[in-house]
């Protein structure tokens, strides 16, 4: 039977890298045979103008009933807040999906290690995965905001943090064996229940090594060291700010995919970017984010690795053939990518 994904174009860059994704996502499912049907939903701030709603509840309804979700960014300047808030927007729909393990992958491939701003010396051999929790932490916790002060609570308990560890655990199994918890427990007392239930969850998992590393260090080595780490595991704030650190190190958030899990639904992919409101418009925006997320849902969502290394290569080749976007450098479009990318499957 057909496939059911609902797509979610968004904002700014959204709609232009979306189109891309899903021409890639057309050609590798005539190569391999996939049957789908695209149900394109209103999201974010082109939702807000249309149905007066970041989140439609028909959109949230779409997303729930689907295989899997495409998000590319949403966020527009007139609208920000309002497309993003819990109660709203983009973490209302990662909260009513149950989307808790967030997966964002850093590796770069071969072409891209001669643009990275980092010493080739530095880049050799990164290939890590981003754990981030997505569900709990302070952007879950109450906000209030007052004339003279402000409050943000952070939050996190027992089960949430067991389920991401084990998550984190699982996928290091399957690579180098090797868990990066990173917290803040020298100040935090929801990083020090963290750092206790990782070393409760790692008696579970005596083939894997878990390290402690704080927030602050981390982002150093992340930059002076990024080869030494597997997988890293986090909460959802830090694990947001380190993931666009990451992306540095490729030399841009352009070609930054993720996926996001929840214990039972449908899965959601996006590029861990924004709606990049100083390009919208312009053509000139990296499809690479979008069209890696794609292939994620192929693999993680359908279990299609095949589809998943088509794409992946195609995408190697396309930067091995000297074709670049702005952000890396080079004068290609999102449309000339996006082609160069299709004809490389
Ligand atoms: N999941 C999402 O939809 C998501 C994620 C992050 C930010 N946002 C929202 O996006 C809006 C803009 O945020 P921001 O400017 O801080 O971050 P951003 O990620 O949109 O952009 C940061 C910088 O990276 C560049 N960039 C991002 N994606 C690119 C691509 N594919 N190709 C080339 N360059 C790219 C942008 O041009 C910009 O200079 C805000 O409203 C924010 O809330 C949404
Ligand atoms: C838009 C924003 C709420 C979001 C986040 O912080 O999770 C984004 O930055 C991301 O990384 O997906
Ligand atoms: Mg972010």
């Amino acid at each position: 039977m057909a496939k059911k994904i609902v797509t979610l174009a968004g904002d700014g860059i959204g709609p232009e890298i979306m189109k891309a994704g899903l021409e890639v996502l057309a050609a590798t499912a005539e190569k391999i045979g996939f049957e789908y049907e695209i149900d394109a939903k209103n999201f974010g701030g082109v939702a807000i103008d249309k149905e007066g709603n970041p989140l439609p509840e028909d959109t949230l309804n779409a997303a729930k009933d689907s295989d899997a979700i495409l998000l590319a960014a949403i966020g527009h300047p007139k609208y920000n807040e309002a497309t993003v808030r819990p109660e709203q927007g983009l973490l209302r729909l990662r909260k009513e999906l149950g989307l808790f393990a967030n997966i964002r992958p850093v590796k770069i491939f071969n072409q891209l290690k001669k643009l990275s701003p980092l010493k080739p010396e530095i880049i050799e051999g990164v290939d890590f995965i981003m754990v981030r929790e997505l569900t709990g932490g302070i952007y879950f916790g109450e906000h209030t905001l007052d004339d003279d002060k402000a409050r943000d609570v952070n939050d996190y308990n027992v089960e949430e943090i067991t389920r991401i560890m084990k998550i984190a655990f699982e996928t290091a199994r399957t690579r180098g064996k090797k868990v990066t918890s990173v917290d803040k427990q020298n100040v935090l007392a929801t990083s020090k229940l963290w750092r206790r239930v990782a070393d409760q969850v790692a008696l579970d998992y005596p083939d894997v090594t878990l390290e402690h590393q704080l927030v602050d260090s981390c982002a150093m080595l992340m930059i002076t060291d990024p080869s030494r780490f597997d997988v890293i595991v986090t909460e959802n704030l830090f694990g947001d700010i380190l993931s666009d650190e990451a992306s540095v190190l490729p030399g841009t958030l352009g070609v930054m995919p993720s996926a996001s899990h929840s214990e039972t639904g449908p899965s959601m992919y996006e590029p861990i970017h924004g709606s990049a409101p100083d390009i919208a418009g312009l053509g000139i925006a990296n499809p690479v984010s979008m069209i890696l997320s794609v292939a994620m849902m192929f693999k993680e969502s359908f279990n299609l690795s095949e589809a998943a290394q088509i794409i992946e290569n195609a995408v190697e080749k396309t930067f091995e053939n000297g074709i670049f976007t702005k952000d890396l450098g080079g004068q290609a479009t999102t449309k000339e990518m996006t082609q160069a990318i299709i004809s490389n499957l």
